[in-house]
């Protein structure tokens, strides 16, 4: 069998006095869509924040493709091989989309600083290699007719797809998307679930926080469940509806229900 893509275990963080996470773990297979929920507050970013390596995390252990990582920065996570998205879209607002996506892929170009100032041979097929690929990229999310828009004239829903677009242009072994449908009505929703399904049909694995219910229960294979910190349940979308301390963490006093 082959090593899990992510497997992260006793993962903990404290703010001051408040501990953001205590002791959470995720395992995700090749291929899988892994959702993580939970209220407002419950500690969803701060997980992907660890993760991704912005935040530095009291404890926990992090394995990718078999291979342990640190997420010490976040250039060494987007090397080791995790490229996520943010909850509020952070896209180089006056590069156009297509610059934006090749600002992913120049992640993995073997020519570096040299070759782009002497332009080496190399170099210049490099560039157009990366150039091709982010139009190809921008045509998959389904944005490639404003390849040569400045980023913050696309629509809020067109920003988002393209953010997937750059994250894809890293060639990751996991992608992680922060609240993708966010700010999305319901047709845009359709569409970035059928991205999704594609994504994971073309071979990837994706770790999704998402508050839409619906759209996670329809789309993950497996999710955690977290409250206050802590993982109240793990499971299957069917396994987790069930799950008390899930109708209660959603339903109960003192939280908003998404
Ligand atoms: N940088 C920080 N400094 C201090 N406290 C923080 C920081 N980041 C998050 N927190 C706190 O940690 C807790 C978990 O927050 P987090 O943003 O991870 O929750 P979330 O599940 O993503 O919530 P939401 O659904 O509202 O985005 C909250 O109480 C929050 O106020």
């Amino acid at each position: 069998m082959s090593n899990p893509v992510l497997e992260v275990s006793g993962v903990s963080k404290r703010f001051g006095g408040l501990q953001a996470l205590s002791d959470v773990g995720i395992t995700i297979q090749p291929g899988q869509v892994y959702g993580l929920i939970g209220p407002n507050g419950a500690g969803k970013t701060t997980f992907f924040n660890v993760l991704t390596g912005l935040y530095t995390p009291d404890s926990g252990t992090f394995k990718l493709g078999g291979a342990t990582y640190q997420p010490t920065a976040v250039h060494e996570v987007a090397k080791a091989g995790i490229a996520r998205t943010f909850q509020n879209i952070r896209l180089f607002a006056e590069m156009t989309a297509l610059e934006n996506v090749m600002v992913g892929r120049h992640v993995r170009t073997k020519s570096g600083l040299g070759g782009a100032v002497f332009r080496t041979g190399s170099f210049k097929r490099e560039e157009r290699e990366i150039t091709d690929r982010a139009r190809e990229l921008l045509d998959y999310v389904g944005v490639g007719r404003y390849a040569d828009y400045k980023a913050r004239t696309l629509s809020y829903g067109d920003q988002r797809r393209l953010e997937i677009a750059r994250a894809l242009a890293t060639d990751p072994k996991l992608i992680a998307l922060d609240e993708p449908a966010a700010g999305m009505n319901a047709t845009e929703k359709v569409t970035l679930r059928e991205l999704i399904n594609q994504i994971r049909e073309d071979g990837r694995t994706i770790l999704l926080i998402e508050h839409d219910v619906k759209l996670v229960m329809g789309l993950c294979d497996r999710l955690t469940v977290l409250d206050y910190g802590k993982q109240i349940a793990e499971g299957t979308p069917a396994e987790v509806q069930k799950n008390e301390k899930v109708i209660e963490a959603y339903l109960g006093a003192g939280h908003a229900a998404h």
